[in-house]
């Protein structure tokens, strides 16, 4: 933070640089993983940086949380059993929690700094870790999946960018291991970074994903404060002819996500559609 302005400055996004006035450092930590930083920000509050990565504000983490978690389940039929891998700030188990159906939310993060600091700072992500049908597991996500075969109806990936502890995340093994951790007919979704900074990503990740699962989409929401203000997720079914664009009913209480909205999330500019449709 230099002159009172926070710069998510990384090759990862090159010349391009989003800032965001920062009031108050609130805590540095170097954990097992990666380097922890929160901040209060003048007009978006407070903030959660990885690895110099911003992962969430106060203000518009609405729009990822819930889409992320809305795609996958509102396009299931009846969604009980829960898993979430990452996502340690907790504002996916809140937005899972708003579907009836579901009985057992289990979150598996690597990383204990992220919900020990999130617990702290983005009380309105983490009030969900107190729910009786949540349960937090520190330890490898790959290691979680190899033990649950055939055991999850949704399985979210909440990672952050594919530079350090989550690269892994976004390569074949990985989504073989979410593929065999489904029940019959379950859903998955992760985070796919942006249109505008990752297409060759995107492209691999539609290419593998298509191999290994009978439905595969790529769907988006804005937000202002990751890069570019989009990013997407890769939202895949095991049940063949199943229709990942329909929502099969209304989820109340959200900020940004409807039904309407879900179906216009997997429509693409014409400069990704080209890409990422030529297979
Ligand atoms: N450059 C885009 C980064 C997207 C990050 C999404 C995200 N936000 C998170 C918050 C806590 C833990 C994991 C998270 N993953």
């Amino acid at each position: 933070i230099v002159d009172g302005w926070f710069r998510e400055i990384s090759p990862q996004w090159p010349g391009q640089a989003m800032a965001l006035k920062a009031n108050k450092i609130l805590h540095v930590e170097k954990s097992l993983y990666q380097d922890v930083l929160v901040f209060e920000s003048e007009t978006f509050g407070n903030v959660l940086v990885l690895d110099g990565a911003i992962q969430c504000t106060e203000r518009d983490e609405f729009s990822y949380q819930e889409m992320i978690a809305h795609l996958p389940l509102a396009s299931h039929p009846n969604p009980k059993r829960v898993l979430i891998i990452g996502g340690g700030d907790g504002g996916v188990i809140r937005e899972v929690l708003k579907h009836e159906s579901v009985e057992e939310v289990v979150l598996c993060d690597i990383d204990e700094a992220v919900p020990r600091v999130s617990k702290q700072f983005l009380p309105h992500m983490s009030a969900s870790f107190l729910d009786p049908k949540v349960t937090v597991h520190i330890g490898d996500g790959f290691k979680f999946l190899a033990e649950h075969t055939a055991t999850y109806d949704v399985i979210i990936t909440d990672s952050s960018d594919p530079v350090g502890p989550a690269e892994a995340l976004f390569q074949k093994p990985y989504f073989q291991l979410m593929h065999d951790a489904l029940a019959p007919g379950g859903h998955i979704s992760t985070q796919a970074e942006c249109l505008w900074l990752h297409i060759p990503l995107i492209k691999e990740l539609r290419n593998m994903t298509r191999k290994l699962f009978p439905v595969s989409e790529y769907a988006y929401t804005t937000i202002p404060t990751y890069p570019s203000g989009q990013i997407g997720f890769i939202i895949c079914s095991k049940e063949p002819g199943r229709n990942l664009k329909k929502a099969l009913r209304e989820v109340k209480d959200t900020k940004y996500y409807n039904s309407e909205l879900h179906a216009a999330a997997f429509v693409l500019p014409e400069f990704g559609r080209a890409i990422l449709d030529e297979g």
